[in-house]
């Protein structure tokens, strides 16, 4: 079976600082979905928006983000299994830091855990380990962490769920003529210093953060699809039937 990765961020899982439940039910529909056909693996952004509803500090200093993230981590799950259950699935949580990646130990024994849980049955549900990313260490976006899970871990495509539909040749919320770029073979470096541009309070990633993990995939001959998290349609076509109607293609392959 094909392995690959699904990544959805915090402005789809989240409503006026809260987790949306409803969102998380259709997105685990799908990846329940997905899993008859592929092996998934999910990275989930929604910790901090979940914990900030039990724990309100500022979010801008570090150890209160790490705080908040600790508080809404297990909401997380907890919401993921509750809805996975529904299916007859479990989730499972792996939390990893950058320096995770940099160990072939620790990256093996990872990988290992996930083989293993993937052959079970059970749906790996990663996030970045909040409380010990440390400033000189973090990914601080699941954008790039997704990058590193889909490459280091075996699959051959990431799946980025947001909330923009696509990417664009410039940002849409901005300019109303911005067209969608339906296959991307190649990034120029200008795009990567673009500004930051996250379209919500509780995201750390923005569109930069997307193209650098396109980037990083691309180099590696692996695929990256970006599409709605809002609306499951596209992914939902192009992963389950095969047909790429909206939603960015990043692949070098020419098809
Ligand atoms: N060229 C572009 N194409 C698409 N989105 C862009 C572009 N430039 C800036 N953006 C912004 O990036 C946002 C997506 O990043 P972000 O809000 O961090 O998403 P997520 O929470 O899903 O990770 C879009 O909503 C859009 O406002
Ligand atoms: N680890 C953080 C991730 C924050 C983050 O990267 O958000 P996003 O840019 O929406 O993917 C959390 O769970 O809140």
């Amino acid at each position: 079976m094909r392995r690959v990765v699904v990544k959805v961020g915090t402005h789809v899982l989240s409503d006026q600082n809260r987790l949306c439940e409803e969102r998380i039910l259709n997105l685990v529909e799908f990846l329940v979905a997905l899993m008859k056909s592929h092996e998934v693996i999910l990275v989930s952004s929604g910790a901090v928006a979940a914990g900030y509803s039990i724990l309100k500090l500022d979010k801008k200093m570090l150890h209160n983000r790490q705080a908040i993230a600790a508080v809404g981590q297990p909401q997380l799950m907890a919401i993921y299994n509750k809805k996975l259950e529904k299916f007859g699935k479990s989730g499972a949580q792996l939390l990893l830091t950058a320096d995770d990646f940099d160990s072939r130990k620790r990256c093996f024994h990872a990988k290992c855990t996930i083989d293993t849980l993937l052959d079970n049955g059970i749906l790996p549900i990663i996030n970045e380990n909040d409380a010990t990313a440390t400033e000189e260490l973090v990914f601080g976006d699941n954008d790039q962490l997704s990058s590193r899970v889909a490459y280091y871990f075996g699959a051959d495509m990431l799946i980025l769920l947001s909330d923009i539909d696509g990417y664009y040749d410039k940002d849409p919320h901005k300019h109303a003529d911005a067209s969608m770029r339906k296959i991307v073979n190649t990034i120029d470096p200008t795009e990567l210093e673009m500004e930051k541009s996250t379209n919500f309070a509780f995201a750390t990633g923005g569109i930069v953060t997307k193209l650098k993990a396109a980037d990083f995939l691309l180099e590696r001959n692996k695929s990256m699809f970006i599409a709605s998290g809002f609306d499951l349609t596209d992914v939902k076509s192009y992963m389950l039937e095969g047909i790429h109607k909206g939603g960015t293609l990043f692949t070098c392959k020419t098809l």
